[in-house]
């Protein structure tokens, strides 16, 4: 019989993600995407023209896990300077036989930690192993779990940032726990990085081929809007270029439509095995988020709760 939802909040849910669990499950579920054993639709977006964002809906059922899950988020170009959010996400799980929903769940830590966690598989996939500086353009909530992870799981001997205000930099600086360069410019940033993580809400090219050392590997994760762009066309045309799905990439990415390049293959082939990894070149993995990365988060959390819940109950 179907019971009451349960209501997991922010502070729990980051009590009970580890990138170590997430990590795993994140690259299963990626090869599983591309073998399609996932129904995972692209993205439904409704504009909110008023306050200039959109509401995407996310619904991912894996029937095999008998995981049904559907993440609602908000996402906006904010003014710079606006102290608002510029995503706002809320994960709901739900029983696929009886189509209760089991649990509701905070969507703010997931969203960073999942989407950081797959830039960090795109890095270990397709990153030369030798990587030795990594740059980070952008300083917010996806500036810091990617920080994380990444420091977590390679060891760069620097860690470079930008931002395009001063003060973000320094929030930023004083927000993470090891040690970071503050770069005055973009190019001062990338000029010989290995490893290039963009994540930033610019909707026009912040980062330039003629800037990016060769071999080097670049996650791309903002810009997910077909008109938005954070990545020259020098770039997109030089790189071989990989997504999270290959069909969301020819519908939302402003930097693959517009710039015409084209999708070598998804993470989940690598994965498989179906398509190389060319870790020699330079590569772009273009993230625009999918709703399968929720559904394997949040089973995650939801099953550690029901852990920590019985524990509690002995
Ligand atoms: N691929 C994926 O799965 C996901 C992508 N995103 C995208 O990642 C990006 C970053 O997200 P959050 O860190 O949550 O946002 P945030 O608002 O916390 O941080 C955005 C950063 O961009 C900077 N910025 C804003 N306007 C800029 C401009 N015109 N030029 C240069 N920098 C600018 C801000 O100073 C800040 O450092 C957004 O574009 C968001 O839509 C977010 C969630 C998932
Ligand atoms: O996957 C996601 O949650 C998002 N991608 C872009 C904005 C939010």
């Amino acid at each position: 019989m179907a019971g009451s939802p349960v209501i997991i909040s922010e502070q729990e849910v980051a009590g009970l993600l580890q990138y170590g669990d997430l990590i795993p499950r994140l690259q299963e579920a990626l090869g599983k995407f591309s073998r399609r054993e996932v129904d995972q639709p692209v993205r439904t977006t409704v504009p909110l023209q008023k306050h200039n964002g959109f509401l995407g809906l996310m619904p991912t059922y894996i029937e095999t896990e008998g995981l049904l899950c559907t993440k609602l988020v908000c996402f906006y170009q904010r003014e710079a300077g606006s102290t608002l959010p510029s995503t706002q996400a809320t994960v709901v799980l739900l029983d696929p036989e009886y189509g209760n929903v089991k649990a509701v769940m905070d969507g703010e830590v997931i969203t960073a930690m999942r989407t950081a966690a797959v830039s960090a598989i795109s890095a270990k996939l397709l990153m030369r192993p030798q990587a030795e500086v990594l740059a980070i353009l952008g300083t917010g909530k996806q500036a810091q779990s990617h920080y994380n992870v990444f420091t977590q799981i390679f060891s760069f001997k620097e860690v470079r940032v930008w931002s395009h205000t001063k003060e973000r930099a320094e929030q930023f600086m004083s927000s993470v726990t090891g040690p970071v360069t503050p770069c005055v410019s973009v190019e001062a940033a990338v000029r010989g990085a290995d490893a290039i993580v963009t994540v930033t809400r610019c909707t026009e090219p912040v980062l330039f081929g003629e800037w990016v050392k060769p071999g080097a590997h670049v996650a791309a994760v903002g810009a997910c809007r077909p008109n938005w762009r954070e990545l020259d066309d020098v770039l997109m045309k030089e790189a071989v270029v990989y997504a999270d799905s290959r069909e969301g990439a020819a519908t939302e990415s402003g930097d693959v439509i517009l710039s015409g390049a084209d999708v070598f293959a998804e993470l989940g082939d690598v994965i498989n095995g179906t398509k190389p990894a060319h870790r020699e070149k330079t590569t772009v993995f273009k993230s625009l988020g999918m709703g399968v990365q929720d559904a394997v988060s949040a089973k995650l959390v939801f099953d550690q709760w029901k852990h920590f819940l019985s524990r509690k109950l002995k």
